[in-house]
């Protein structure tokens, strides 16, 4: 069953979200040394921020960053997802006087090639530095046409079934290049949380919930929810989910 912990605004989620985390890496790392997790892009970013710098129950030299996707541009650009998270994240965190994570980024001397080929050997070697078998925690957003990582809808890597990581060049969402994860890989997950936030995400949320035949990637990443161990939630706040019949919960 795929849970929904619905909240007033992006503070309690920030707040909730951070316990929901902070308990995935507590019983993983009871079990091995590193906790993997796997990062989107949008706002998804600004929540983490809010709940985990300056939360002394996140044990961050022991994780291991990965990104969902990823837009194929300079690390320092606007629209890098690794550069918005180290923005927002990893400099602060720089400040806290600790030992931080391992993040793991996009190859950045191959971005300046327009060579398609180029894109394939970024999300080859992207897919080489994956734990083979599944981020413990991976964490998506969800657009309001129902993408997640850079699955859109209708788009043919939703049948890629032989990469953990594949090239798209034909993003709806700038910037059109970018590499993502793969619904194969995302099977593969320990847990698989969502975080949605705003009205804008109301109409794909009803169609995600409420059309148990809906094609639209977030709603094909639920129905993982059987392969997935740790199961498929979502963290959003009562705007995105007002209309929409579902249980809301709180973590
Ligand atoms: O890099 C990206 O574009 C993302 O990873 C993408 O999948 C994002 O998570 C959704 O578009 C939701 O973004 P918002 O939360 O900002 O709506």
């Amino acid at each position: 069953m795929v849970k929904v912990y619905a909240y007033e605004d992006s503070d309690a989620i920030a707040k909730s979200l951070a316990k929901f985390i902070i308990q995935q890496q507590d019983a993983i790392l009871a079990t091995k040394e590193q906790f993997t997790i796997a990062i989107s892009g949008g706002s998804l970013i600004s929540i983490l921020a809010k709940g985990l710098l300056k939360n002394k129950d996140i044990k961050w030299s022991k994780w291991v960053i990965y990104f969902s996707d990823e837009r194929v541009v300079p690390l320092n650009d606007k629209d890098s997802n690794f550069g918005a998270f180290e923005k927002e994240v990893l400099e602060p965190l720089a400040h806290e006087n600790l030992i931080g994570p391992t993040v793991v980024t996009i190859n950045e001397s191959l971005v300046h090639s327009e060579d398609h080929k180029t894109d394939q050997q970024i999300a080859e070697e992207y897919e080489a530095s994956l734990p083979e078998h599944g981020i413990d925690l991976v964490l998506l957003g969800c657009g309001p046409d129902g993408h997640t990582c850079s699955l859109f809808p209708g788009h043919k890597l939703l049948s890629e079934s032989s990469s953990n990581v594949a090239a798209l060049y034909d993003s709806p969402k700038p910037p059109p290049r970018r590499i993502t994860l793969t619904l194969k890989y995302l099977a593969k997950s320990g847990t698989i949380c969502f975080v949605a936030t705003g009205s804008s995400k109301q109409t794909v949320l009803k169609e995600i919930f409420g059309d148990s035949e809906s094609k639209l990637p977030s709603a094909i990443v639920n129905g993982l929810a059987e392969d997935v161990k740790g199961g498929v939630c979502w963290f959003v706040d009562n705007s995105a989910v007002e209309g929409v019949e579902v249980e809301k919960l709180q973590y």
